[in-house]
């Protein structure tokens, strides 16, 4: 998608790209790569449950990571699913994985294969009890679906028969029911999640990278929730860590090919570029 291809590495458009790429092949030992789980290493599918990774993501990330200071899945997912669905545990080479789930709020890794996540906010009981009859309101209750994740909950409309008119009716009342009860409105891909405040992507990569002390970063990422993550590779770089921002490329989202240095062709071409890494790294 509108890059140059060097043998199969594809080249980024962006000169702060390119170093940013060039960095992680300089000095892979100390080069995290951040990747978000739906729509960049999991196809996008119509059912929240039947998400899994793409079928070349597990074996790309496995030859490319021991090589790296280390590989993190960044996702709205709770933790202990994005390592079901991505079928992360227990995978030689991925010994150093870890997951950061919720946004960030919670964090999984491969080495203890334990998940540590703060105490859960009051608001999301509240909000649950209140989800139907602003659905009802809306006028979308058949075509809207509540993604039950602990931590928070999702309304999905992909399976709406108008998926952005019912996301656009629910928008506003699910927003009022969110801040009466202290939580935020994430909006995604035909999903509008309500969850607690104070973390997002971008912070936790952040503090991924700086705990890691990591001398450059690559972020992959599809939807709105991973713009954070994007401001924050973008602020990385001006204070001089060099960063490469990929967008896995979709028709229904075009903020992030606007900020990517490059844009591939979604989950396929994540993996793609996953493995021409690995194969590059030798
Ligand atoms: O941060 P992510 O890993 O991208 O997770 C964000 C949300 O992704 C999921 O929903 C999206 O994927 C579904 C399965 O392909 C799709 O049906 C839905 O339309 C997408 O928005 C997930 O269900 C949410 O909980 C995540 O918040």
């Amino acid at each position: 998608m509108g890059s140059q291809h060097v043998d199969d590495l594809p080249s980024p458009r962006t000169r702060q790209g390119r170093d940013g790429l060039s960095k992680l092949l300089a000095e892979p030992a100390r080069a995290v790569v951040a990747l978000d789980f739906d729509g960049t290493l999991a196809p996008i599918v119509p059912d929240p449950d039947r998400a899994r990774a793409h079928p070349d993501a597990v074996p790309a990330l496995a030859a490319l990571a021991p090589k790296l200071a280390a590989v993190a899945v960044v996702t709205g997912r709770p933790a202990e699913v994005a390592v079901r669905y991505g079928g992360f545990a227990g995978v030689p080479g991925l010994e150093h994985l870890s997951v950061l789930g919720h946004y960030g709020a919670e964090r999984w890794d491969a080495r203890s294969g334990q998940v540590s996540a703060p105490p859960p906010h009051p608001g999301v009981a509240a909000v649950r009890a209140g989800l139907a009859g602003v659905i009802e309101s809306a006028g979308v209750a058949d075509g809207a679906w509540v993604e039950e994740k602990g931590r928070a909950v999702a309304v999905h409309t992909r399976r709406a028969q108008d998926p952005q008119g019912a996301f656009d009716a629910l928008r506003e009342p699910l927003t009022a029911l969110a801040t009466r009860h202290g939580l935020i409105v994430e909006p995604g891909r035909m999903v509008l999640e309500l969850r607690p405040p104070g973390m997002d992507k971008g912070v936790a990569l952040t503090e991924y990278v700086r705990e890691l002390g990591a001398s450059c970063v690559l972020y992959a990422g599809d939807d709105l929730g991973d713009l954070p993550a994007f401001a924050a590779v973008e602020k990385l770089r001006s204070d001089g860590l060099p960063g490469l921002l990929v967008c896995s490329g979709s028709s229904e989202v075009s903020e992030l090919a606007e900020r990517a240095d490059l844009v591939v062709d979604g989950p396929e071409g994540v993996v793609r570029l996953l493995a021409a890494l690995a194969r590059q790294l030798g």
